[in-house]
C-alpha cells in the first residue's frame, strides 16, 4: 500500500552542522561546539537537524552525535555510510531519521548518491534493521527514475535527491536540464508514495527554484549557511535562509 506525500505549500529545513565541527577539528579545540549549534539552529526556525558522522570522522564525532541527540526539540537526521557499525551505532542512538548515503574515503564531499540498484539486497537489509529499531529511513540518491523505484522498492519511506550537479553546472541550459531532473524526480518519488527530501551544495542563490518545486518536503543545507554565519551569524545566517525557501515556495522569490 502507497501513500501520498505531497508537502504542499510548506517546506523545512534541515540544518547540517557538519563544518561547524569541520572548524572545531581544524585546531583541536572544543569551540565552535556542535550541539551549541544544533541547539542554536533551532531556536533560528531549523525543523531538524542533519549531521554526517562519516567512518573517517572528519567531522561529527560519535560522542557529538550521543550529546546532541537528547537535547533536539525537533528532530535528528542522522547520515551515515550503510556498514554495520553505522548502523549500530544509529540503532543505539535512535534518530527519528537515518539517512543511508554513499562514503568515498578520499571523496571531498559526498561525490552521487547511493546506487541502491546495485546493491538492492544490503540496502534493503539495512533498511529493516533500522525500521526494525523505529527509525525513520531517507536514502540519499541521484535523481533519477530507476534509484526512486529500487528505494521504493527497498522499503524506504522517504528519498532525499542529490542536488550537486544542480549546483555545480554554471551554463543556464545545462541548470535546466538538471532542475528538470529533479522537478520529474519529485513527481515520480511522490507518485511512488515517499517522502520527497533534497539537498547538496544548496546556497542562498541557488535554493530558490528547489524549493519552490511545491512536493519536496524538507532541504537539508549545511556548507552555505555555515559560510554566511562567519559573516552574518549562525542564527542569521539560518533564518535568512529559512526566509528564501518559504518566499520561493510561495511563489514570491
Ligand atoms: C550526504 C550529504 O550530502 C551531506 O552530509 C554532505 O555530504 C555534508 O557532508 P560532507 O561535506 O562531509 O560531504
Ligand atoms: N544531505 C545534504 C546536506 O545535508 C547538506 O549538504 P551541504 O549543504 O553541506 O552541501
Amino acid at each position: 500500500m502507497s501513500f501520498l506525500h505531497p508537502a504542499g505549500p510548506s517546506i523545512e529545513l534541515g540544518i547540517n552542522i557538519d563544518h561547524v565541527a569541520t572548524l572545531r577539528n581544524a585546531r583541536g579545540t572544543r569551540y565552535p561546539d556542535p550541539v551549541e549549534a544544533a541547539l542554536q539552529a533551532e531556536e533560528a526556525g531549523a525543523d531538524a537537524i542533519t549531521l554526517h558522522l562519516r567512518e573517517d570522522r572528519r567531522h561529527i564525532r560519535d560522542a557529538d552525535v550521543q550529546a546532541i541527540r537528547p537535547l533536539l526539540r525537533t528532530r535528528m537526521n542522522l547520515e551515515a555510510a550503510v556498514t554495520s557499525e553505522m548502523l549500530d551505532f544509529a540503532c543505539t542512538i535512535q534518530p527519528q531519521d537515518v539517512c543511508l548515503v554513499p562514503e568515498k574515503r578520499n571523496e571531498v564531499t559526498t561525490e552521487g548518491g547511493l546506487d541502491v540498484v546495485g546493491h538492492f539486497a544490503q540496502v534493503q537489509a539495512a533498511i529493516k534493521q533500522l525500521q526494525e529499531a523505529g527509525i525513520r529511513v531517507s536514502l540519499f540518491i541521484d535523481p533519477d527514475a530507476e534509484q526512486i523505484q529500487a528505494a521504493a522498492e527497498a522499503g524506504a519511506p522517504v528519498i532525499e535527491l542529490h542536488t550537486g550537479r544542480y549546483a555545480e553546472v554554471t551554463e543556464e541550459k545545462e541548470l535546466q536540464i538538471e532542475l528538470l531532473r529533479i522537478r520529474s524526480s519529485v513527481e515520480e518519488g511522490i507518485k511512488r508514495g515517499l517522502k520527497v527530501n533534497a539537498g547538496h551544495g544548496l546556497h542562498y542563490t541557488n535554493v530558490q527554484a528547489v524549493a519552490a518545486i511545491p512536493d519536496i518536503a524538507e532541504l537539508n543545507i549545511g556548507h552555505a549557511v555555515v559560510a554566511h554565519a562567519v559573516f552574518v551569524g549562525w542564527r542569521n545566517a539560518i533564518s535568512e535562509m529559512k526566509a528564501i525557501m518559504v518566499k520561493a515556495r510561495l511563489g514570491q522569490a
